[in-house]
């Protein structure tokens, strides 16, 4: 662990419900902080948090877990540092005016002594060593892709849930609450169907309601997106193209970066899994209008296929399989495997070891492994499930000097071709927080609710 960690001049990057991320004055890294409620609840007893640990546990599940299943150029693996109570008392202070209104019932607890620090993913991956001559703005586009299909095995009583997916299911909560202003028609279906009309569909819409699904930066400041909506998204100076056409532009660097195929850094079981193209439509879906249709039948086995690919090695086919790491819907494996499981085997009875499992790919029990071993595997694939479908990717790019036609050697770097220009790309996949196991039966209650609130009506 770093001692001495100087927070001065940090400026706030952002947060979601369990993390604040401020940039660094270094320029190059941004530190990632847990938050803690700051409503006393006195039925819930105060636990000291041994927050080293959770921290020390929380790298090595990075380093052994997501960077394995995603590839080491996607992740990087972040170093500790040590704080003190006056760092966190500035910070929450620094922080104040720029965070949401219905975050601040989340703030950083002064018992804190430590946080994450992670190379900014707003930046190139190893560019200096690189000497490429770069000209515009840097531009880094984040999206959360949420999840891109639907479960298998619903049982009767929840069949809404394969007609309408997770996404929405959620968004119709979020509207009746009064969360969001207006229900968003982004469909995780559409951005992982490899079909180029729905995906361009999908993050058409991500960029007319981009939420809390989509934010787009800009030499490292936020301007678009997010839940503080910056409206105005002027690219030509990035584009220095000589007509200006809107979105459309961005979206197809986004598609093109979301479907290029990476150099391979993934573990064996990681490169030997499936990635399963979601068949069946949601309700908000778009659909497939191409000439040979969404999916037709495999003439010899009579099974119906999808026409449509995502390329293999690209970030959104690792993000689809990681997130098909379970596929099962959470009501079979809260009823049949929550119900009755062994905690002892989880990290301090709660998270999900830091270390793939032997048989991650079987589906079903074998026969060396024992009931308890098998369970313990479906709930740690369904946990690591949930943070591959809570996970957000940044993609980082900049115009590359039409004096420069080489490629670059780094791995992390790679060169899109769009509009007669080049573009320098690298890709991050962050937030991979590990899931406390009791989020099985929370998103199991959660889907019940939402599925008995649901309305057509909004
Ligand atoms: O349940 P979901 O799909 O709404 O996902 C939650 C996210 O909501 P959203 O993406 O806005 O719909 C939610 O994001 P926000 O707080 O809404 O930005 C969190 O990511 C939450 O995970 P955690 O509590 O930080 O571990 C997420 O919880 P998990 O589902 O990952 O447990
Ligand atoms: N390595 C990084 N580089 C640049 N920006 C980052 C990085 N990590 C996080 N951020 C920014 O900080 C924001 C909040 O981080 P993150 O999503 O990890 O928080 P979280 O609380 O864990 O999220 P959630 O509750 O949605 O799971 C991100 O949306 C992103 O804009």
């Amino acid at each position: 662990m770093e001692a001495g960690f100087c927070i001065e001049g940090a400026e706030f990057r952002g947060e979601g419900n369990s993390s604040l991320v401020c940039a660094l004055k270094d320029g190059a890294s941004v530190l990632k902080l847990k938050k803690t409620s700051v409503v006393f609840n006195e039925n819930v007893p105060v636990i000291e948090e041994d927050w080293l640990g959770l921290h020390k546990y929380q790298v090595s599940f990075i380093r052994n877990v997501a960077v394995p299943l995603f590839g080491a150029s996607l992740v990087d693996i972040p170093t500790i540092v040590q704080l003190r109570g006056e760092d966190i008392a500035k910070l929450n202070n620094l922080v104040r005016q720029d965070r949401a209104i219905h975050r601040l019932k989340k703030t950083l607890s002064p018992s804190l002594n430590c946080g994450l620090v992670f190379p900014d993913n707003c930046l190139f991956k190893s560019l200096p060593q690189n000497n490429i001559p770069l000209e515009g703005p840097l531009v880094c586009v984040e999206l959360k892709t949420k999840m891109g299909f639907l479960p298998v095995g619903i049982p009767p009583d929840l069949q809404l849930k394969s007609r309408i997916c997770r996404f929405h299911l959620v968004q119709n909560r979020k509207f009746r609450q009064g969360r969001v202003q207006q229900i968003s028609n982004y469909c995780p279906l559409d951005l992982f169907s490899g079909c180029p009309e729905r995906m361009e569909c999908a993050i058409l819409e991500l960029l007319h309601n981009p939420q809390n699904n989509l934010r787009v930066f800009c030499d490292r400041r936020q301007i678009f997106g997010g839940e503080r909506n910056r409206s105005q998204l002027d690219l030509r100076e990035f584009f220095k193209l000589a007509r200006d056409r809107g979105a459309r532009d961005l979206c197809n660097l986004i598609k093109m970066a979301l479907c290029l195929p990476l150099k391979e850094d993934r573990c064996k079981e990681a490169t030997l899994g499936a990635a399963r193209v979601e068949l069946r439509d949601c309700l908000f879906s778009t659909k497939c209008c191409c000439d040979t249709g969404s999916s037709g039948t495999c003439p010899s086995e009579l099974i119906p296929v999808s026409r449509h690919r995502i390329p293999e090695r690209s970030v959104l086919w690792r993000i689809l399989q990681c997130q098909q790491l379970s596929s099962e819907d959470v009501s079979k494996i809260y009823r049949s495997t929550y119900a009755h499981h062994e905690p002892d085997r989880f990290f301090n009875k709660m998270y999900p070891e830091a270390v793939i499992p032997k048989n991650i790919l079987s589906e079903t029990k074998i026969q060396c492994e024992s009931q308890e071993e098998f369970e313990h595997r479906v709930l740690w694939k369904f946990l690591v499930a949930l943070t591959c479908r809570d996970c957000s990717v940044m993609l980082t790019m900049q115009r590359i000097s039409k004096s420069w036609s080489g490629k670059p050697s780094d791995p992390k770097l790679n060169v899109l071709e769009y509009g007669g220009q080049r573009y320098l790309l690298s890709i991050g996949v962050v937030d991979l927080e590990p899931k406390k196991l009791d989020r099985v039966a929370k998103q199991f209650q959660d889907d019940l609710s939402m599925i008995n609130n649901f309305s057509m009506e909004f």
